[in-house]
């Protein structure tokens, strides 16, 4: 047997409220929405026709009435779209083509309910010269009525909501300016706010038909400012500089706006979108390539879908083609900048460098252009690559932070200028500039690198150290850690903790089984592996050199309990549980020793 689905209409209008629209004031946007398409479809009728919306609000403040002079609808249109939920006149035989129109989805109309607990709409149709004025009442129940209504002179439609008590707040004067400006404020036509028998024009622009960002009547040399202005007013930022934007695909048209100040890569920006005129979204974010994060922008386009929402577009072909376009938009002014003004492409890079580096990684020929002027951090300080290439017969990087703060150090000592490619995109980019200039070799080191270019000592000296070696393999073994005994600069340096990626997870294993449970013991010893860290000794160091020879080995191992916490604390590197219980011990012991002096007999515990 047959059976029809059936539609629970309360609970499509609190999916909508609750899930779908983020602004309770939605029902103004689907309103102003749908006087805007009636209006674009009587004018495929009669070019000529002036079209223009009055919202009315009631002098008790208790119920809006939205009025257009657009085309109206006649009974058999009532009964098909208003009544019927997903049917949208704008989908196909309507006057005029369906990318006239921004409506599509046939739901918009169900936001009211979200405010009143009917909808009244008053009808006469253009299509017809004796078409009769037609009342539609709907109610969230799923019921409507139509009957004549007192005749409207012209074409049009007017749609009353009664607030319901909750929403009471959206209906003041005030609120519904602010919304009838957020969403329509740079419609074509006049849009009036009448309460009291008092005409508030919501768009006030003298020129109705030119976009606020259009400067074409100004001189070239003073656009840029009339932009920055109105990005920081419409924006609320401090903008650093503006780029206009087009794009065919989409039709697109707008400005980019340079944010003075550094973005967060995460937070993608929200940009203030405008359909057909009608505002979309402020907080469009797929609008444009991931890596333009450095930008927000304020565009009208003609040709994208929304999604039901409406605080993006579809994921289509036509969004990427877009996307694409409004890139190459943002690469050709960074080209351009850096042509002409690199003075402003520095300060540009100075907030947006990450941004820039991530449209690097994207664009080879971006790359080639532009890695010359990114900071970089080294061990002399911060450059830009070029200062390092001047320096520089290769590239030597570290992948990542930690890793550079213990080589660092040692390697400016050893005249070894390092990179640091732990910061984000740094090491990728590095290592991408050695396959687009080959003849620049690129190499990523480690710590344990720079401890093989370290000085042994000869095999006599090895052979005679082998008392202290054995003491400080002891102290060490517990930590997966060798003695090395070396001779290196600074030679301020008494010793210097070396630990290779391996190693240091091993560590970082070991700090967890000291706190786990005995479950996760098990599954983190299969985590380890051979890997062990080194902790080198600057025989160069005279407290080292006499350490070597003491004969006091139960000192010695103080010593060198002490000095191995004290090379991993400046190596930036947590410390266990086990290895803060040695270095308080070993601390105790030579306060002990110092106190007691060499004369009194110091018990070691
Ligand atoms: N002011 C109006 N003048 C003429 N027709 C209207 C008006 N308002 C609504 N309609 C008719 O009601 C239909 C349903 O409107 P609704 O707002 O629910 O959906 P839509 O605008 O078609 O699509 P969307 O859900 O994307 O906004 C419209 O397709 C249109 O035919």
């Amino acid at each position: 047997m047959d059976h029809r689905f059936q539609i629970n209409l309360t609970g499509l209008i609190d999916l909508l409220s609750n899930h779908l629209y983020t602004r309770p004031d939605v029902f103004v946007r689907e309103l102003m929405q749908n006087a805007t398409d009636a209006i674009h479809a009587r004018c495929q009728l009669a070019p000529q026709h002036q079209g223009s919306i009055h919202i009315h609000l009631d002098d008790d403040a208790q119920a809006v009435t939205f009025v257009d002079n657009g085309i109206g609808l006649t009974e058999a249109e009532m009964h098909r779209f208003l009544a019927v939920i997903g049917e949208s006149s704008k989908r196909g035989e309507w006057v005029g083509q369906t990318q006239d129109y921004i409506g599509q989805f046939g739901i918009g109309l169900l936001a009211c309910f979200i405010v009143a607990d009917q909808i009244e709409l008053v009808s006469r149709s253009a299509a017809d010269a004796d078409a009769p004025t037609l009342r539609w009442s709907g109610r969230p129940d799923g019921t409507y009525d139509i009957g004549e209504a007192p005749p409207r002179t012209e074409p049009g439609t007017s749609v009353r909501l009664v607030c319901k008590p909750a929403f009471q707040h959206l209906f003041s004067l005030d609120t519904l300016r602010e919304s009838a400006q957020h969403y329509g404020g740079i419609l074509p036509w006049p849009i009036d706010l009448v309460h009291l028998g008092q005409n508030n024009r919501v768009n006030t622009s003298e020129r109705i038909d030119a976009f606020p960002w259009d400067a074409s009547h100004l001189p070239h040399t003073q656009q840029r400012q009339y932009w920055i202005e109105l990005g920081e007013r419409m924006l609320g930022a401090e903008i650093f500089d503006a780029i206009p934007l087009e794009s065919t695909v989409g039709g697109v048209d707008g400005i980019a706006f340079v944010l003075a100040r550094a973005s967060l890569q995460s937070g993608r920006n929200r940009h203030h979108v405008y359909l057909k005129r009608m505002l979309l979204s402020d907080s469009v974010d797929n609008l444009l390539p991931s890596w333009a994060f450095f930008v927000r922008c304020i565009v009208n386009c003609t040709d994208l879908h929304p999604t039901a929402a409406r605080n993006a577009f579809s994921e289509d072909d036509k969004l990427r083609l877009t996307q694409a376009e409004l890139g190459h938009c943002l690469r050709r002014y960074l080209i351009n900048l850096a042509e002409q003004e690199p003075q402003r492409l520095q300060q540009l890079l100075s907030y947006h460098h990450v941004a820039l580096k991530a449209l690097a990684l994207e664009d080879d020929e971006f790359f080639k252009l532009f890695a010359q002027w990114f900071p970089l951090e080294t061990n002399y300080g911060n450059t830009t690559l070029q200062e390092y290439l001047k320096r520089n017969q290769q590239i030597l990087y570290t992948q990542k932070v930690d890793e550079f703060r213990q080589i660092a150090q040692i390697a400016a000592a050893q005249h070894i200028d390092v990179i640091n490619g732990g910061y984000i995109y740094d090491a990728e980019l590095l290592a991408r500039h050695g396959e687009l200039f080959p003849l620049v070799p690129v190499r990523s080191v480690q710590p344990s690198d720079i401890s093989h270019e370290l000085q042994g000592l000869s095999p006599d000296q090895e052979a005679r150290y082998q008392p202290f070696l054995k003491v400080a393999a002891t102290v060490l073994e517990p930590f997966d850690c060798r003695p090395k005994l070396k001779i290196f600069e600074p030679a301020d340096l008494p010793t210097l903790f070396i630990s290779n990626r391996e190693a240091t997870i091993n560590r970082q294993v070991d700090h967890c089984t000291e706190v786990a449970d005995d479950l996760w013991q098990g599954v983190l010893v299969q985590l380890q592996s051979e890997a062990k860290s080194e902790l080198c000794f600057n025989f160069g160091h005279t407290l080292i050199r006499r350490l070597a020879q003491h004969p006091d080995l139960a000192l010695v191992e103080r010593v060198i309990q002490v000095l191995y916490v004290q090379s991993l604390l400046m190596g930036h590197y947590p410390l266990g549980r086990s290895e803060l219980a040695m270095m308080s011990d070993g601390l105790s012991g030579l306060l002990e020793w110092s106190v007691m002096g060499t004369k009194g007999t110091a018990t070691w515990h």
